[in-house]
């Protein structure tokens, strides 16, 4: 259903019912001359796990703060759940949300504070209501009066996430979502996310630096380098391509510029 987006003034519609959660065309984000991004352009089907993979500085954040329209491209198209970003985003901030583990709430309020304050932000009927099911599945309930600076890491990461989830994302983007994690924090983290992602049929894009991670919860990865689609197929796709029997290695040849035909 196409409707009139009226309530930002502009005259364009809002397509509510495309099939793509996200359709990114032809992005470039230029830092003076550092082509960061450099003519990217993929579509991510509505209920499906991305892993945005590459090493550092392949341009993964920035793609992922564009398609919040946190950071204006140079050039090219980024559409969310049917909106032109960032032009349309009041249409479309409220259903979806980000977490990353790098990003500090305020310190001295407590994790319910915190999280009221999101859900306020949100509009989210039912707040306490919502606060209390978010505290029961991510076993918050130990410490959320407790100021959320005095958390452990893998503390804070469960807040973050109930952060991340409190207006019930229809779009989920993850920077690092276990990044510093011990693997049964990691594992359990992970386990929400595709409990949430199958019960909600939300979709979920993630950058990551955890090969099994992404190999776990990804049904298509998507792999940057210099800010260029290096690669984009499902993960059994890939490892076939090149040859090898983990992401890990795949992501070595890629880094070291082994490519496809040069893998074993
Ligand atoms: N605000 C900024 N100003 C100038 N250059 C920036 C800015 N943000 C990122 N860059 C540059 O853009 C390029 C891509 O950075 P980006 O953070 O998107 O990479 P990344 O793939 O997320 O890396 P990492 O895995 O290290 O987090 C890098 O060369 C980085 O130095």
């Amino acid at each position: 259903m196409a409707i009139e987006d009226t309530k930002s003034g502009h005259a364009a519609t809002v397509d509510r019912s495309a099939s793509a959660a996200i359709d990114v065309a032809h992005l470039v984000k230029l830092y003076k001359t550092n082509r960061a991004v450099d003519d990217i352009s993929f579509k991510i089907a509505r209920g499906s796990v991305t892993g945005l993979l590459g090493g550092n500085g392949a341009g993964k954040t920035t793609t992922i703060a564009m398609i919040m329209g946190l950071t204006l491209p140079t050039s090219g198209k980024v559409s969310v759940l049917g909106c032109a970003m960032p032009a349309q985003s009041a249409e479309v901030l409220g259903r979806m949300n980000f977490e990353s583990p790098y990003v500090d709430m305020p310190m001295r309020l407590t994790v319910r504070q915190n999280l009221t304050v999101f859900g306020k932000l949100y509009a989210v009927p039912d707040l306490k209501g919502r606060i209390a099911q978010l505290a029961e599945d991510l076993d918050l309930k130990d410490f959320l009066d407790r100021a959320s600076g005095k958390l452990s890491a893998g503390q804070k990461t469960r807040v973050a996430l109930a952060k991340a989830l409190i207006n019930a994302p229809e779009l989920l983007l993850l920077d690092e979502p276990t990044a510093s994690l011990d693997p049964d924090t990691a594992d359990w983290i992970r386990q929400h996310l595709e409990t949430y992602r199958r019960s909600q049929n939300a979709t979920i894009l993630l950058a990551s630096h955890n090969m099994l991670e992404v190999e776990r919860l990804c049904d298509r990865v998507i792999i940057m380098k210099k800010g260029r689609i290096e690669d984009d197929d499902s993960p059994e796709q890939i490892l076939l391509r090149y040859n090898r029997t983990t992401l890990e290695d795949v992501f070595l040849d890629v880094a070291r510029g082994r490519d496809r035909e040069q893998a074993p």
